[in-house]
């Protein structure tokens, strides 16, 4: 690298919340640092419109673990009003013909219930037990307990399941079952007055001179003497010790894209092979905000929009049943435009919520992607499945306002979070990534299994890294456990 080299004890790339999580633990020492991020501005993927009538979190809604979540003891005893709210009552299920009371009738919340538990016990019980995807232990499941479900359990008790597709952002045929189920540590919280506040107080911490934004990392150099830091603007920087925070997504990328990185020499394989065995989701949302809430059920917080199984799918099921042989599953071809009805779609009730006329609608991997990239097609899509919330046809209005969002289509994201696959495995990228190589450290929700994917998660490891140095550079008292 040729040219003026500035030079920083530390330099952070991203400032999400992991990398700006390091950064405050660290100015609090006294450390110099620079923290150098991509986009035009912080948070990474917590990020709150404030353009409609309400704010609207298109990245994180919820702080999730919370009897075990750190960052929310710190929000819960703050001065800051952050709206906190359970948005957690009984969600309202519906389907193209069917209502919440038919599938209230069909009891089959109570066959998913044991469903999980079926898939939760099949990897206890067998360690070594081969991973399936979801769609494939569900239909296993089916075969086991054929004698004791309704026709009725066998074509829903799946679509159901597939409610999982809206917390990993991946297709139920594509997730990894073993790492499917989610068991979270405490019940969820909506931050209702937004989650940009907790970004706002950390970087309202930082001194400005400290925090660089529009500007991408595209090369980093380094040997056991010296780290190298290159950016798309041509600076160039130099560093003790370097944290990594930008998404697995940016990883796992060709560096001649934007955004990637070129790593001279490269990473090593410890870190390539498991990085190559993850894979990343694509959670999405989009708010529709109407004059006034023209939907039923005003009082409920979330509704639950069921897949239509698919007619040739449920024949071959019972046929396979009738045989006494297990379901197998034809992956659908993800080429052909999106339906309504195709897929699971979660819808917050931001009337119940944040009391502004607007739904707030989450989207599964094909879905995202069709629709980040086609914003304008975002309401033509909803709209045969959100009318069907409304008192009648004639009552339905067109939204005034559109908010999608860009997770898949912004180069520095790429996607959601981290996801399994069947057969992925994070724990080994998380041990490697902790140890880090040397001086250069990485952060993130992908590098931490308490929390991962999650706010916290990425929080948690952003200190953990500032701590690391604090601990290398005599500046706090304590050992390094990992
Ligand atoms: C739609 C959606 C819903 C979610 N819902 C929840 C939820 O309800 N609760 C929850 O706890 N979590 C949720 N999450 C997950 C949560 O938002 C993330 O786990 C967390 O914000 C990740 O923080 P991070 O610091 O690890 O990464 P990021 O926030 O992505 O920060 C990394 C930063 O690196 C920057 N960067 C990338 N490449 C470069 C480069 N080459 N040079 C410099 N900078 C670069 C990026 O721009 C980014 O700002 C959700 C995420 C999404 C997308």
């Amino acid at each position: 690298m040729s040219g003026t080299v500035e030079h920083h004890e530390v330099i952070v790339i991203g400032a999400g919340i992991a990398g700006l999580k390091c950064c405050q633990d660290l100015n609090e020492k006294g450390v110099d640092f620079l923290d150098i991020e991509a986009r035009k501005r912080f948070g990474g993927r917590i990020y709150t419109d404030r353009t409609g009538k309400s704010n609207y979190e298109l990245g994180p809604s919820w702080a999730h673990d919370t009897l075990t979540n750190p960052l929310f003891d710190e929000i819960v005893n703050s001065k800051d009003d952050y709206g906190l709210y359970y948005d957690d009552q009984n969600p309202y299920y519906f389907g193209e013909k069917l209502e919440d009371s038919d599938y209230r009738k069909f009891k089959v919340n109570q066959v998913v219930k044991e469903l999980k538990k079926y898939i939760e016990l099949v990897y206890y019980q067998e360690l070594g037990r081969k991973d399936v995807s979801v769609k494939q232990i569900a239909l296993d499941y089916i075969y086991r307990q054929r004698k004791l479900l309704t026709p009725e359990q066998i074509e829903y008790a799946p679509q159901f399941l597939r409610h999982l597709e809206l917390w990993h952002g991946i297709s139920w045929e594509h997730m990894s079952s073993k790492f499917a189920l989610v068991d979270n540590v405490g019940r969820n919280c909506c931050l209702r007055n937004g989650y940009d506040q907790v970004i706002n107080r950390i970087v309202e911490s930082l001194p400005a001179k400290s925090l660089v934004k529009g500007v991408a990392v595209s090369k980093i150099e380094h040997s056991p003497k010296k780290i190298e830091v290159a950016t798309t603007d041509g600076h160039h920087y130099t560093c003790d010790f370097l944290v990594v925070t930008v998404p697995q997504s940016i990883l796992q990328l060709d560096p001649k894209e934007t955004g990637g990185i070129e790593w001279m020499p490269k990473l090593p394989q410890r870190i390539t092979e498991p990085l190559s065995n993850m894979d990343f989701g694509k959670l999405g949302k989009f708010v529709f905000e109407f004059s006034e809430p023209f939907w039923k059920h005003h009082d409920t917080d979330r509704f639950i929009a069921i897949a239509t199984p698919k007619p040739d799918e449920t024949k071959n099921v019972m046929e396979s049943l009738d045989r006494n042989q297990v379901p197998s599953f034809v992956e659908s071809n993800q080429k052909e435009l999106p339906k309504p009805w195709d897929f699971p779609v979660l819808i917050l009730n931001l009337y119940k919520v944040n009391h502004v006329p607007s739904l707030l609608c989450f989207t599964q991997g094909a879905l995202t992607e069709y629709i980040e990239k086609n914003p304008e097609k975002a309401w033509s899509y909803m709209k045969p499945i959100i009318s069907r919330l409304a008192k009648s046809p004639k009552d339905v209005l067109e939204p005034e306002n559109v908010v999608c969002s860009q997770w898949t289509v912004n180069p520095y994201s790429r996607g959601s979070y981290a996801a399994c696959t069947p057969g992925n495995d994070p724990t080994d990228l998380v041990i490697q990534l902790t140890r880090g190589m040397g001086n250069i450290r990485f952060a993130g929700e992908h590098t931490i299994l308490d929390g991962a994917g999650a706010v916290h998660g990425a929080w948690i490891s952003g200190k953990r890294e500032a701590r690391y140095i604090l601990i290398k550079t005599g500046r706090m008292e304590g050992e390094i456990d990992f």
